[in-house]
């Protein structure tokens, strides 16, 4: 089946779509930061999550999820397989192309190492009768939206790669053809835009944790210190988990690129 020709948003209209995923990802970790965590949930490197995933995943999948050109990737599933390019479709700069590299092994260690230790509140909103806090299910759920949230976040990141590549095809060609996954790091980072960045993720945190305690909510005196916390280990992860997509893709040029000179 043939796939269709994509072009790419520029920089500008990419870095919107990347502010608009800051709140909704803020919004699905305040939900679970205010829920129990039972014991052992993640034993066995996060075993029950990832069974949890591929039963979403799978049925995800059959209603189109992850198909061409989504930008939405599967943490238990087959890869999706990546365009092989060919005379008549050498990939010119603008154009998407679908890549080998998934940038979710690295967010699920992060995720489990990192994420997870924030989630220790001791109250929980859903009241259970019988006064029980355990509720795995709810908590999977939540980890399952905050995992799809950040795996399409991050690799959105294939396009900025694309758009970067396109407004400067000679010095990234250069790059490319030389293999210099530093000069490609060093050439798709923005240190000023990252700082905008974790400072808008910073205003949405407080801004969440306000909401929830203007509200009324029972929460615990640690709830704002620890989604602050929590959103800036987030992002700090995040953003360099986008740049290794970034540098991935283009790298992924090089056959083409040797091919063509
Ligand atoms: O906006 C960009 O230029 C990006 O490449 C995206 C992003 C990010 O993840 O937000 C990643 C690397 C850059 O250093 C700055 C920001």
């Amino acid at each position: 089946l043939a796939r269709p020709y994509l072009p790419v948003p520029g920089l500008a209209q990419i870095r919107d779509i990347l502010a608009n995923l800051e709140a909704p990802i803020i919004s699905a970790l305040t939900e679970r930061i205010n829920l129990v965590t039972p014991p052992d949930l993640y034993a066995n490197d996060g075993a029950g999550l990832m069974s949890y995933l591929l039963a979403r995943e799978t049925s995800a999948a059959s209603s189109g999820r992850y198909d061409y050109g989504k930008l939405e990737y599967p943490f238990t599933l087959p890869p999706i397989p990546p365009d092989i390019a060919t005379p008549s479709d050498p990939f010119p700069p603008g154009r998407f192309h679908q890549d080998t590299y998934s940038g979710n092994p690295n967010i699920t260690t992060f995720y489990l190492t990192t994420l997870v230790p924030f989630f220790n509140s001791s109250t929980s909103y859903f009241y259970h009768l019988d006064n029980s806090t355990y509720n795995p299910d709810a908590v999977y759920n939540l980890d399952a939206t905050l995992l799809a949230l950040l795996s399409h976040r991050a690799h959105i990141g294939k396009v900025v790669a694309e758009t970067k590549y396109a407004s400067n095809v000679t010095e990234m060609t250069k790059l490319i053809k030389a293999s210099d996954s530093a000069g490609l790091l060093a050439a798709i980072t923005n240190t000023t835009q990252e700082a905008a960045v974790y400072a808008q993720a910073s205003t949405a945190a407080s801004g969440f944790s306000a909401g929830w305690i203007q509200a009324g909510a029972i929460l615990p005196v640690t709830f704002n210190s620890t989604l602050e916390a929590a959103t800036q280990t987030l992002f700090h992860e995040l953003v360099p988990i986008t740049s290794e997509i970034e540098v991935q893709y283009v790298r992924d040029l090089n056959v083409i690129l040797l091919r063509r000179h």
